[in-house]
């Protein structure tokens, strides 16, 4: 029986309300709220993401100024430019595109932007905070647009076995976290896990985020398992896919996201939601 599809569009407009309202309370005080995107050379899921980002940030009356810096800039450049933003009174939230060209030294930027600032979580505070259960910082955006949209469904997560496949400091570990604080049962997979399909097919619920377009199979995945999507390959024509098969998963999964159309299109609200934030902490 085909399941639930788990649309981005219903979060976002839940999500939207809220949003709005804190914008116009921004603007009534007279703050104008800003993020400032820093992109580094011109890869395709940053622009993706660029993209999604600047339709939500207009949707909402959030400004979104974009610094464009060339893939060979110098670290010291590179830093300049990091500085002036983050210095900058007028911008509220920062957002850096990752990962950078090998050339450069994210930790650097990372040790030195504002952690109020820091709306998708690289400085050291803001992760310590997620590691800790404290959620008066800032999340990796895509993170807890899972647990958005989890929430958004009505999925119970409570003592559930949560497979979550991917390790990453931006979706996998973070998530892995932020299901725990909600008394999930996780099991975290990556590349040098024995036997995936048979951690897959124990989870009640599967957080794909391993960046590999198609490799969650239908046999991997149990009758009436909840299926979240995060992955965001781009494949040779330049489309968006996910981590899912999402024609055979979709048979047997009680709920399923698709891609795109998902998870994607909810990290932009929540990056909205934080900007907002910061532009409140930042207005005291
Ligand atoms: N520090 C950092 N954090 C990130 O979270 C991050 C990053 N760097 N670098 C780039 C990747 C890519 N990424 C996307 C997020 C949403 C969509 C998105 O909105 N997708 C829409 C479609 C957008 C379109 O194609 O127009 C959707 O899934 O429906 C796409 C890509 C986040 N990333």
């Amino acid at each position: 029986m085909a399941g639930m599809i788990m649309k981005g569009a219903e979060v976002i407009a839940a999500m939207k309300e809220k949003i709005l309202q804190d914008v116009t309370e921004l603007k009534t005080q007279g703050i104008e709220p800003v993020i400032n995107i820093i992109r580094v050379g011109a890869r395709p899921d940053d622009l993706a993401y660029e993209r999604g980002a600047r339709k939500r940030m207009e949707s909402v009356g959030i400004r979104m100024d974009v610094t464009e810096l060339p893939e060979d800039i110098s670290q010291k450049d590179f830093a300049d430019a990091f500085r002036s933003v983050n210095d900058n009174p007028d911008v509220h939230g920062i957002m850096l595109f990752r990962p950078l060209p090998p050339t450069l030294d994210e930790e650097e930027i990372a040790g030195m932007i504002n952690p109020i600032k820091d709306v998708d979580c690289m400085s050291p505070v803001n992760i310590a905070k997620v590691f800790g259960g404290d959620s008066d910082g800032h999340a990796p955006c895509t993170a807890e647009a899972v647990m958005e949209m989890l929430d958004f469904y009505g999925i119970e997560l409570s003592g559930k076995r949560v497979t979550v496949v991917g390790r990453s400091m931006v979706v996998g570990k973070p998530l892995a976290m932020m299901l725990l604080k909600k008394n999930a049962t996780v099991t975290m997979c990556h590349t040098r896990t024995k036997d995936l399909p048979g951690a897959c097919r124990q989870a009640e619920v599967i957080a794909a985020a391993a960046g590999r377009a198609g490799m969650i199979t239908a046999d991997m995945v149990s009758e009436g398992a909840v299926v979240a999507d995060v992955g965001i390959n781009v494949n040779e024509a330049g489309k968006l896919c996910g981590d899912v098969d999402f024609s055979g998963v979709s048979k047997k999964a009680a709920a399923i996201s698709p891609v795109p159309g998902g998870v994607g299109g909810v990290t932009t609200s929540v990056l909205a939601a934080h900007v907002v934030r910061a532009a409140q902490i930042l207005a005291k």
